[in-house]
């Protein structure tokens, strides 16, 4: 288990998260929050790039940063921005990795078959990198953060640029990965965390706001969603009055879906709330009007 305990971090005079308290178990976690919320600095925290400034994060009772060689054995990390070298076939470039982390020539040798098996990747195994789509570089990404079979698996943002048939079998992987580890990924688009994570960990005014399972965080806004119809004049004072979740055209109408905490009128049809509609509503910029924000 690892288990995060009152952490902060500042920069200079700059606070970027206060007292987090977290613990994961094995498993999907999505920690889902706008950019510049404090994702990347808590998840170099837990790979130990950064000092917290405060705070311990322990595995298995046990500080991190006092675990050196035995902690990096059992951590697995893509970063935002993940360089490999475009001139190497992926299976050059693993073998290149598992030699700077120490690993056997003969071990290594067959943990980089097996890793490009299960991303997928055996049939471009010694082509080069340079003509990779995102979604193929992204694959090789995670075969060198699983080189060592970590037990925390830590990918920051790691959806960007994929297209969508890309997300869906990178979905598969993170799942079929997180049976036996702790699997966190960070990310600002919340269709990449809905289907894959057990739980969402949302973050606001530098804390924890929300850690819990999609159903329980979508409680939060329930009998508050609504869709309706209206006239395109009417929308900018519809919109000043409720928040809007999102909006179509619709036989010359707009559909509008959106938030109130009053009752409602006839015309509005009450839906269920998504992940996308509580994240729109936590992290509104607040230019409403009245007593609906
Ligand atoms: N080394 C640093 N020095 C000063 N401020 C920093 C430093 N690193 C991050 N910050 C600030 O801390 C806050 C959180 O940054 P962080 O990169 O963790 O956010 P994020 O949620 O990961 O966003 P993004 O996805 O854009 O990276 C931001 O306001 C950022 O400007």
């Amino acid at each position: 288990m690892l288990t995060i305990y009152n952490v902060s971090k500042n920069f200079g005079d700059f606070s970027a998260l206060e007292n987090i308290n977290l613990e994961f178990t094995n498993g999907v976690y999505g920690l889902l929050a706008p950019n510049g919320a404090g994702k990347t600095t808590l998840m170099k925290i837990i790979t130990t790039l950064l000092y917290p400034s405060g705070g311990e994060v322990l595995y298995d009772g046990q500080d991190i940063f006092k675990m050196g060689e035995n902690y990096r054995d059992i951590l697995g990390y893509l970063p935002q921005e993940f360089g490999y070298y475009k001139n190497y076939s992926p299976k050059q470039y693993l073998l290149y990795i598992a030699a700077i982390k120490g690993i056997e020539d003969k071990v290594a040798k067959e943990r980089v078959k097996k890793l490009l098996r299960l991303v997928a990747l055996e049939d471009v195994t010694n082509k080069k990198m340079k003509k990779f789509s995102g979604g193929m570089i992204q694959r090789v990404g995670i075969a060198q953060a699983m080189l060592n079979n970590p037990k925390i698996l830590i990918l920051d943002e790691p959806t960007a640029g994929l297209d969508p048939r890309e997300r869906v079998r990178f979905r598969n992987l993170l799942t079929d990965l997180s049976r036996e580890r702790i699997v966190i990924l960070s990310t600002h688009i919340v269709s990449d965390v809905e289907s894959i994570a057990n739980e969402i960990v949302m973050i606001k005014d530098k804390g924890i706001l929300y850690k819990d399972s999609i159903k329980n965080i979508c409680k939060i806004i329930e009998g508050m969603i609504y869709e309706t119809e209206i006239d395109f004049q009417d929308a900018s004072s519809f919109k000043r009055r409720y928040q809007s979740l999102s909006e179509k055209q619709e036989e010359g109408k707009m559909k509008i879906r959106f938030i109130s905490k009053e009752a409602p009128i006839s015309t509005w049809r009450s839906v269920s709330p998504s992940l996308e509609d509580v994240f729109l509503y936590i992290y509104n910029d607040g230019t409403l009007e009245g007593d609906n924000v």
